[in-house]
């Protein structure tokens, strides 16, 4: 989708210099890497709020920069930090925008915004009269939300859409990003520094560095196994061991009998990920936890069992 794609800007500042990304359909794809790596430039290449000095961005095998810009902002949603709410609007006109530019009558503009905020979990009857400053700023990250889908685009841009909202609500919306996820896939390239963030939302991560330079560009969990150089290595840091118990999930074929087990053992759901089962273990100052599908205990996993996981994960072919 992204071919040898670069940005000089006029300053002669080459922010990115040829970045080539295979993103694929339906697929959340991360861009991480250091403050000023060129990773806002490289999306705003993609609805060309700025122009690319080099290369091609093929949306279903469309150059972009054949498009006239308007008409290609129309068809990709964009999600910021701080959301660039019209002020002096109500939620309900800041939703229905792009669908209103695109000539949408009325009645399919409020059908289609109370669709949104219901989607988004904010109560159209409550929210949609509101004015932007009448919300919390998870709230506003919302309404933002919604109006980026609210004319089904084809990709959906986000440039560090959680990071202004506090630790506890970024949780939050990050679950119901997720959540959201289930019912629309939409093509999304997400900008984060977040390494976190970028493991729990993305299908695929691209670490970059200066210029763009694309580092790696792995799965979450191939990622953490294994760094392709020592800069992807520094810039995942300390916490890749813990990190990687996030992405494996729980195995079933390693679970011992729960025959003989105490009966004192804390209780993880099979479909959960290693973290889970650990978590739990280490909250009851248990050495194992008991495994069940559904209601039904199917086996027992060891700390040890954790830890031989994870070595799987890195003796399995590649
Ligand atoms: N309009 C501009 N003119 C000249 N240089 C620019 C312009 N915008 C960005 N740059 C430079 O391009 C480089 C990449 O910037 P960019 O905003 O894409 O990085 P980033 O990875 O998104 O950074 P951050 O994580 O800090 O937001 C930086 O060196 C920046 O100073």
């Amino acid at each position: 989708m992204l071919d040898r794609l670069g940005k000089t800007y006029p300053n002669k500042t080459t922010a990115v210099d040829e970045l080539t990304l295979d993103v694929a359909g339906g697929d959340v794809t991360v861009l991480i890497g250091p403050s000023g790596c060129g990773k806002s430039t490289v999306l705003r290449m993609v609805n060309r709020l700025i122009e690319p000095t080099r290369g091609r961005v093929l949306v279903d095998g469309e150059d972009v920069t054949k498009v006239d810009p308007v008409r290609l902002r129309r068809t990709i949603g964009y999600v910021i930090q701080n959301v660039g709410l019209f002020p002096h609007q109500t939620v309900r006109a800041n939703v229905g925008t792009v669908p209103r530019m695109l000539g949408w009558d009325k009645a399919r503009i409020a059908g289609r915004t109370d669709e949104l905020l219901d989607l988004v979990g904010l109560e159209p009857g409550r929210y949609a009269a509101r004015y932007p400053h009448e919300l919390s700023g998870g709230q506003r990250q919302r309404v933002g939300f919604a109006r980026a889908l609210a004319a089904d685009p084809v990709v959906l841009l986000m440039d560090e859409p959680f990071s202004a909202v506090d630790p506890i609500n970024r949780g939050r919306l990050q679950d119901e990003f997720l959540r959201l996820r289930q019912s629309v896939r939409k093509t999304t390239i997400l900008v984060t520094h977040d390494l976190q963030e970028a493991i729990k939302l993305g299908d695929r991560i691209a670490v970059l560095s200066d210029h763009a330079r694309l580092e790696q560009y792995a799965t979450p969990a191939e990622l953490l196994a294994n760094p392709a150089n020592a800069f992807v290595e520094q810039f995942i840091g300390e916490d890749r061991g813990i990190m990687r118990l996030s992405v494996t999930p729980i195995p079933r074929d390693r679970l011992q009998p729960l025959h003989g087990a105490p009966g004192d053992l804390p209780t993880v759901p099979a479909g959960g990920t290693l973290r889970v089962a650990f978590g739990a273990m280490l909250a009851a100052g248990a050495a194992a936890a008991v495994v069940r599908d559904g209601d039904e205990p199917i086996g027992v996993l060891s700390a040890a069992d954790v830890q031989a996981a994870l070595a799987d994960v890195d003796a399995a072919p590649r």
